[in-house]
């Protein structure tokens, strides 16, 4: 079932066309990753979803019902790009403000305060001021104060930005119990290989337009370019056929090599069985998300680990 569906949306500003007819849906349960490079329109699209911004054109369902931002707002958690704290609070106050405001008893928010606090080791945060905490401190602050009524959508916008790997990883974490628990996420940011780490589905988007849609898994088969790594006991004794192309000869007794077509994997095993060569190991090389973004991006040939550096492989 899709919690949220997204139906030819537009949005114009004057003559910039920072969202051109953008189609797509969220499985409920799911961790989406909204990508794009700056300017893309990604802010545009979550300001859309969160009713921030009413689109110029097309619609929005939630829960299978047109998006009411005045009932579904509850709903959402969103943790926009640009912080929004106030400075000389206190702590303890602003979650417990901001979760009242979003809906919850003041026992409620207590509670969750609670465990959320111990869960990141916050506790003893509750009396420093905004100000007084450091860009990861306050992000983590953000993070709870995004998630602790209970959101079915959860819109993080560079979650990590400012967090150290420990802090990472903790978050990383709780973004995945969050989805076990049934909520939705959508995660928007440039660093893919979080992406590619915690991401069921991705879209791109580029210029206003969506440009990819698709599971992280078949956009990598999409993107393949046939490349294999086997890996030999000793030096492969004949690594020249017609079956595929040597990439590189690696330092390790390993050889990356391009299946020309028409061939598969079994003709290139069956060529070094026959050479007499003893394999080791046999890995297809999928692209990176970060290949393939820079590839739709900039129009650039992907997989630059396997172009040419001053004429050496
Ligand atoms: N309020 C606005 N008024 C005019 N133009 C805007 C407004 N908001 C966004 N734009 C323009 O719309 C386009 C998309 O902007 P948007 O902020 O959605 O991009 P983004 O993908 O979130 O970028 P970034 O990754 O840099 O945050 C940009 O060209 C931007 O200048």
């Amino acid at each position: 079932m899709n919690l949220l569906e997204a139906n030819h949306l537009k949005k114009y500003f004057a003559t910039q066309k920072a969202v051109d007819d953008i189609s797509f849906s969220i499985e409920a349960g799911s961790i989406f990753g909204l990508l794009g490079p700056n300017g893309a329109g990604k802010t545009t699209l979550l300001r859309m979803i969160t009713g921030i911004f009413y689109p110029d054109e097309g619609s929005i369902f939630f829960e299978g019902k047109a998006f009411d931002p005045t009932k579904d707002l509850a709903k959402i958690g969103y943790m926009p790009e640009e912080r929004g704290l106030y400075k000389k609070m206190k702590i303890g106050e602003q979650a417990l403000y901001l979760a009242q405001l979003r809906g919850l008893s003041k026992s409620e928010a207590m509670a969750g305060i609670k465990k959320w606090f111990e869960k990141l080791e916050m506790q003893s945060w509750w009396n420093k001021k905004v100000e007084d905490l450091s860009k990861g401190m306050s992000q983590k602050l953000q993070f709870v104060t995004t998630v602790l009524h209970q959101p079915k959508l959860i819109i993080l916008d560079e979650p990590f930005s400012g967090l150290d790997p420990v802090n990472s990883n903790i978050i990383k974490d709780e973004i995945y119990n969050l989805a076990r628990g049934g909520a939705t996420i959508i995660f928007s940011t440039h660093r893919m290989e979080q992406v590619e780490e915690i991401c069921d589905h991705i879209i791109l988007v580029n210029k206003g337009q969506k440009i990819l849609d698709g599971s992280v898994k078949n956009v990598k088969q999409q993107f393949k370019q046939h490349l294999f790594r086997i890996g030999f006991e000793s030096e492969a004794n004949g690594p020249i056929s017609s079956a595929f192309e040597v990439i590189k000869n690696n330092p390790d007794h390993s050889l990356t090599v391009r299946i020309n077509e028409g061939h598969s994997p079994n003709d290139v095993l069956h060529h070094f069985l026959q050479q007499g060569d003893s394999i080791i190991s046999f890995n297809e090389i999928l692209p990176s998300l970060n290949d393939i973004f820079i590839q739709l991006v900039e129009g650039t040939a992907p997989s630059r680990q396997f172009q040419r550096a001053n004429g050496e492989w």
